[in-house]
């Protein structure tokens, strides 16, 4: 017998690393204390840290779950799985390509089914996920939802970008509805699944999993305390449950292997909670840009959302930083990005629409990679076009690309290397840069 909590409409609480208090049945959140001698229902008290107990108090992370069983009935035991096409860092594939800046179309169409798990394939790994430094990008493609299977990664949070199709994310702590153009995270240690929502034949997007410090807001230096992401816009999830007696599987990533177990019930068994450990969504449509408003291309560190530090100061474990509709207005400036070298790794997904730096080649929902210390910057078209082009005020609108950029190179995967989508030809979109220097004075 099922005796769901009602699930819709969702409705999320607002505020980034909040305390927050939700409680899907009246009364089932202790007041006043965390670990009382019964809970209201009969429910199990349990803690969930994301950080060390002593961490400091601005980046100490915990949250209080009362649910049906404890966690300890539904994640033991677990059996060797397998899922080959999702690595982890260090993963050094054994590819004959040359080096070189690297892109790719969107996958090919699904042959089979599968679900959000089962349809994930990294592209590429960065750090070391024993040491929970740097991180894995991965794509999805997904057609079919997850009933009675839930997952579990213990390697990392996962930051989901999704490019195509509304996807519903039920996590221990509450459900989340996630669109294109929005984003969404799951803490490392949450048990989650993911279904699709809609009628279209496939769902796919862009995962981030990060092995290091969390995401967390930038700070806005001379900026002040406003724009970029607000804190008030990003969504969390009110308590919600399942309470099904059925056969579930658990999947389990831990330290770049895979387990599974089945138990006879749902493990999305948490009736209230409490805390700041939480899943979090977030419109990239609210994120207010500020940029150049007299000249000049301003470096993408403006475009952050969320940054995961890496223990030395402005160096990125990762950056996730976005390219969104926004005005250009710069005078006598070359507006596109520059070309450029630079020591983090640029990986890059486009959501919606053109790419300035590429209105050609990069199309949605598929990816670039321009690795450590690798030349990049607009191709032959966007060069003509930005250097000939009157400089009026120009809206960017119809646009929204992403990039995770890490202080560790991405090692490409055999798949990747090997994706039928890769572009062979795409170092030649440079090939038309001609030389301009004629050894005589005047701008050309
Ligand atoms: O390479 C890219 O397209 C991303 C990027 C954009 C930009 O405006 C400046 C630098 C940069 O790496
Ligand atoms: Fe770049």
């Amino acid at each position: 017998m099922e005796r769901n909590a009602p699930v819709a409409p969702l409705t999320y609480m607002p505020g980034f690393g909040n305390d927050f208090e939700t409680e899907a049945l009246a009364g089932a959140l202790p007041q006043g204390q965390n670990s009382p001698q019964k809970c209201n229902y009969g429910l199990y008290a349990e803690q969930l840290s994301g950080s060390p107990f002593t961490a400091p108090r601005g980046t100490n992370e915990r949250s209080w779950l009362y649910r049906i069983r404890p966690s300890v009935k539904h994640m033991k035991r677990f059996s060797n799985a397998s899922y080959p096409f999702w690595q982890s860092a260090p993963c050094i594939a054994e590819h004959s390509l040359p080096l070189g800046q690297l892109r790719w179309d969107p996958p090919p169409p699904l042959q089979q089914t599968a679900n959000f798990i089962e349809s994930i394939r990294t592209m590429t790994t960065a750090g070391d996920v024993l040491t929970q430094t740097g991180m894995a990008a991965h794509i999805y493609n997904f057609n079919e939802t997850m009933t009675d299977d839930y997952f579990c990664n213990a390697d990392g949070e996962l930051l989901i970008v999704p490019q195509q199709g509304t996807i519903r994310v039920f996590t221990e702590l509450g459900i989340m509805d996630v669109e294109p153009n929005e984003i969404c995270l799951i803490p490392r240690g949450m048990v989650f699944k993911v279904s699709a929502i809609g009628t279209q034949s496939v769902w796919r997007g862009y995962i981030c999993e990060n092995y290091g410090a969390k995401f967390t807001l930038p700070d806005r230096g001379p900026i002040g305390a406003n724009c970029l992401a607000n804190p008030r816009d990003f969504k969390i999830p009110v308590a919600a449950y399942e309470d099904k007696e059925t056969t579930c599987r658990i999947h389990i990533k831990w330290c770049g292997k895979f387990y599974v177990t089945k138990i006879d019930h749902s493990p999305l068994d948490v009736v209230a909670w409490h805390g700041n450990y939480t899943p979090f969504k977030y419109d990239l449509r609210n994120f207010s840009p500020v940029g150049a408003i007299l000249f000049d291309h301003p470096d993408p560190s403006i475009f952050t959302v969320l940054t995961a530090p890496s223990g030395e100061a402005g160096t990125a474990n990762v950056d996730f930083v976005i390219f969104p509709p926004r005005w250009v207005v710069a005078e006598h400036s070359f507006r596109p990005p520059w070309y450029h070298r630079n020591i983090m790794s640029e990986f890059m997904g486009l959501i919606q629409g053109q790419y300035d730096a590429k209105e050609k080649g990069f199309v949605p929902g598929g990816m670039s990679l321009h690795n450590m210390m690798l030349p990049h910057g607009p191709d032959t078209y966007g060069f003509e076009k930005a250097t000939n082009s009157e400089l009026q005020p120009v809206k960017l609108s119809d646009t929204m690309a992403f990039m995770f950029e890490t202080r560790f190179p991405q090692q490409i995967t055999q798949f990747a290397a090997e994706l039928e989508t890769r572009q062979d030809d795409y170092h030649q979109c440079w090939d038309g840069l001609e030389r301009r220097f004629d050894g005589t004075p005047g701008l050309k």
